[in-house]
């Protein structure tokens, strides 16, 4: 849960291969051996016994690994389909194409090949587009993929038995959407049993429709690792990256800041529980302001609230109007109570200066929000911005002004529709068509690889993601976004400037609960803003706290399962951090 792993961007992925290339440590053809014979071992252990396999090939890279996939799972005595197409893109696919022509034939790449009766196979490998797709698929490969995805009524026969190289063909690597389908389900989305990646999860298998159609994703290790850790120049120096933890990914996206403390993860245990400041006290620790609302609308900010106080912070006090003093006095009688009436009152409390961050939205009401928010935003102090603060903050553009670094913002989509209308018709929207990339044009930035990351982590994919969404809605706004749902997206704003070093993107942090869907409950967004709240006011930066909190959030509702109401989340924390202190603890 603690640890996160880094994502690259397709571009980010195709320039790492084309450098790497370039340094003369590695040719793209061995490359390419290591990607196909990586996706044939993993069919081989699931499927240990000798079968019958189609294998289809586009027309680049993704193809080249195909061939080499068929010649791998013909050696070790699986009969052998291929169908491709005459002519490959590059000269490291034709030559593995020529290779696999030494063994066996190429059909062509047609649905009526592959429907041909009597040639059912045990698996069939998806092998036609993978980073290098710009645009929607049309003709016959068009309609090969909606085959595979359901047209012909054999759906379920896919599903079990397609193995996708990369991801699954038509999908784009950088959003997760299907070009040139609607956004959210299509009818015919291909879904594959498993998908075998390279190097790194892209941001397409953990976004949107990423998730569901990769099926099981296996990042296999084609030895871009090391030579991309290496920091030539003594420039920077980039992360050691840890293993994917597949089901709670917390990956850091972009450019790694070299003065960033991360990846400790006993340390991150030591300082969530508390052990790290044996001799602390409670004010080490921050206070928290929860602003809740006027009568009958409590129950949101006493679930935030009390997960401030579960997840540290020293003091929360909740800030109800007072005619709603009385009912706010249950449990938990850890909590404070203090009225406050108006932004007046609000202002002489921050007086102050203990109180370390602000949550402002659950349960507040629009109109009280809107009146809070002046004094919230003028404080200057950490503080999570969300439900009706949001509305209001949508309401009233001139307030927009007044966010600040400190500031995190959780939309849920229909928030962010109305904060961002933009933004989100672009997400919605029908999708234009990305230029084709040279790899070569990316490898001009070498041998900066700081430059180069930077540069490439502002390269788009050819469909509008929720990561460009949340990198430009915090971008436009100043502040960190938390833009929720299953797969969770979290970005700072661009540009920040290293004082030794070039400016470089907001980072961002793609958060996937996908595992989880019993987290869409009432109140659970209550809770999140109330994790996050606590440990912006223990003193955690803004987009640690928004990744550490949503990851907590995900994982407190792993822990409890099925049947979880909001209630339950914050009860789960100490065993979290108990089960954290553990697993770190191992040696
Ligand atoms: N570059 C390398 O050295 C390596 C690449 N690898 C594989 O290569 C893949 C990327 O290869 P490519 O860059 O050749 O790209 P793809 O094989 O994903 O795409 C093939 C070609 O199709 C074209 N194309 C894009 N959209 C299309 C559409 N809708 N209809 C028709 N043609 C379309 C593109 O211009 C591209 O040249 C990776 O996904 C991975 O599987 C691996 O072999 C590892 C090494
Ligand atoms: N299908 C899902 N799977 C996992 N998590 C989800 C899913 N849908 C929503 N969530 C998470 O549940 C929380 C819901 O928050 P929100 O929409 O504000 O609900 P509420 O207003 O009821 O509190 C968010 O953290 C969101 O990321
Ligand atoms: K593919």
């Amino acid at each position: 849960m603690i640890s996160g792993t880094e994502i690259l961007t397709a571009a980010q992925m195709r320039a790492m291969e084309s450098a790497a290339i370039a340094s003369g440590a590695v040719t793209g053809l061995e490359l390419m051996e290591r990607a196909g014979g990586a996706v044939a071992g993993h069919i081989r252990l699931r499927w240990p016994k000798p079968g019958r396999v189609t294998v289809l090939c586009g027309p680049g890279n993704n193809g080249g690994d195909g061939y080499v996939i068929a010649r791998a799972l013909w050696q070790a005595g699986w009969r052998v389909r291929v169908l491709g197409l005459d002519n490959t893109a590059g000269p490291d696919a034709t030559e593995m194409r020529r290779r696999w022509r030494e063994i066996g034939a190429v059909l062509p790449l047609t649905e009526d090949e592959l429907r041909c009766p009597g040639e059912s196979s045990d698996v069939y490998v998806d092998a036609i587009f993978g980073t290098g797709l710009t645009r929607p698929p049309e003709g016959a490969i068009a309609r090969i993929l909606a085959y595979l995805g359901g047209s012909g009524g054999d759906w379920g026969f896919f599903r079990d038995r397609l193995v996708a190289v990369d991801c699954p063909s038509g999908m784009c690597l950088d959003s997760g959407a299907f070009l040139g389908t609607r956004r959210g389900p299509g009818e015919y989305d291909l879904r594959a049993r498993m998908t075998v990646a390279f190097d790194s999860p892209k941001p397409g298998h953990l976004l949107e429709r990423g998730p569901d159609c990769c099926g099981e994703l296996v990042i296999a290790d084609i030895g871009l690792r090391d030579w991309r850790c290496r920091a030539p120049g003594g420039r920077g120096g980039w992360r050691s990256q840890r293993p994917a933890s597949l089901t709670a990914i917390w990956p850091d996206f972009g450019i790694a800041d070299p003065r960033r403390s991360d990846g400790d993860d006993r340390r991150k245990a030591a300082w969530l529980s508390k052990r790290d400041d044996p001799g602390g006290h409670k004010f080490g620790h921050g206070h928290a302001l929860i602003l809740a609302g006027g009568a009958g609308q409590g129950g949101a900010a006493r679930l935030a609230a009390r997960a401030a106080l579960r997840v540290g912070a020293g003091l929360v006090t909740l800030c109800p109007p007072a005619p709603a003093l009385t009912e706010h006095a249950g449990a938990p009688d850890a909590l404070m109570r203090r009225a406050v009436d108006d932004t007046g009152a609000l202002r002489a409390l921050l007086e102050d200066r203990r109180i370390t961050a602000l949550c402002l939205g659950p349960g507040a009401g629009v109109g009280r929000a809107a009146a809070l928010l002046p004094g919230v935003l003028s404080s200057r102090r950490p503080c999570v911005l969300d439900a009706d603060a949001l509305t209001a903050l949508a309401a009233d553009p001139g307030l927009m002004g007044g966010l600040h670094p400190g500031c995190v913002l959780t939309p849920h989509r229909g928030e962010f529709a109305r904060l961002f209308p933009d933004l989100d018709a672009r997400l919605s929207g029908p999708q234009p068509p990305a230029p084709d990339l040279d790899p070569r044009d990316m490898a001009r930035f070498m041998p900066d690889l700081v430059a180069y990351r930077a540069a490439l982590s502002e390269m788009r994919g050819p469909a509008y993601s929720r990561l460009d969404a949340a990198r430009d809605a915090a971008t436009r706004s100043g502040a960190v976004i938390l833009l929720k749902g299953p797969d969770t997206v979290i970005a700072e704003p661009a540009p920040r400037v290293l004082p030794d070093g070039p400016a470089i993107p907001g980072r961002a942090i793609i958060h996937s609960a996908f595992d989880v869907p019993w987290l869409a409950t009432a109140g659970s967004g209550d809770v999140l803003a109330g994790i996050i709240t606590g440990l912006l006011a223990r003193g955690l930066p803004p987009l640690d706290a928004a990744a550490t909190g949503a990851g907590l959030h995900a994982a407190a509702a792993r822990r409890f399962g099925p049947g979880l109401i909001a209630d339950d989340l914050p009860e789960e924390i100490p065993g979290l951090f108990r089960d954290m202190e553990r697993i770190t603890a191992a040696p």
